[in-house]
């Protein structure tokens, strides 16, 4: 599918205000692919894609999950979760796209995993540090993400699941998974 072919479809399926974040992730995924040694086009079409099924029914989210059989776990947490695995199942499917490093970034988009390739990072990255993301704290990880992905994606991490612990929610463990293996990598044990 032609790039602007593609962005008419998928900014048709949510709210202009989410299409409105989704470029923001786009302009981010390219300038963090050029600042770490990306691929800025592969880390734009994952932004592109990265919300396709935020506003799919619940249960459209849920069947897709079941019937692709790769992220079924996420099916015991919060819905919020749904949307990344549901995704990258429809970018395949819908969109054409077989590069399957852009659909695991898709797929990881929110949760992250243990072992995140570098376009998950920026992926993950961009869509928390993008220009209309304002939450306390976005600076600071903004400030990191000038030179260090690994750095800014722990401090990140750490944001969101201490804000799922101040809620008293749980915690999906990939994030934490993620978020160990990033320490481990970057400060040792
Ligand atoms: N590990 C996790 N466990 C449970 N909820 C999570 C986890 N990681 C993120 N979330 C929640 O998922 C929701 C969606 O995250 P968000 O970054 O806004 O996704 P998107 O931009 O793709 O819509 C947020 O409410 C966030 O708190």
């Amino acid at each position: 599918m032609k790039r602007e072919d593609l962005i008419a479809s998928v900014r048709a399926a949510m709210p202009e205000k989410r299409w409105k974040h989704t470029e923001g992730v786009m302009e981010t995924a390219v300038l963090l692919a050029n600042r770490f040694g990306g691929d800025p086009e592969r880390a734009e079409l994952a932004a592109i894609l990265h919300d396709v099924a935020k506003y799919w029914p619940t249960e459209r989210m849920a069947e897709t999950i079941r019937e692709d059989g790769r992220s079924t776990d996420v099916l015991d947490y919060d819905k919020e979760l749904w949307h990344a695995p549901a995704g990258a199942v429809a970018a395949e499917r819908d969109y054409g796209v077989t590069d399957a490093e852009v659909l695991d970034a898709i797929r990881y988009h929110t949760s992250g995993r243990e072992g995140m390739t570098l376009l998950e990072k920026i992926v993950w990255l961009a869509d928390y540090i993008e220009p209309g993301r304002d939450f306390p704290g976005v600076h600071k990880i903004r400030e990191l993400a000038e030179h260090s992905l690994e750095r800014a994606l722990i401090a990140a991490m750490s944001g969101t699941i201490a804000f799922l612990l101040e809620k008293g929610k749980r915690v999906y463990p990939l994030t934490v998974m993620a978020r160990n293996d990033l320490i481990t990598r970057e400060v040792g044990l």
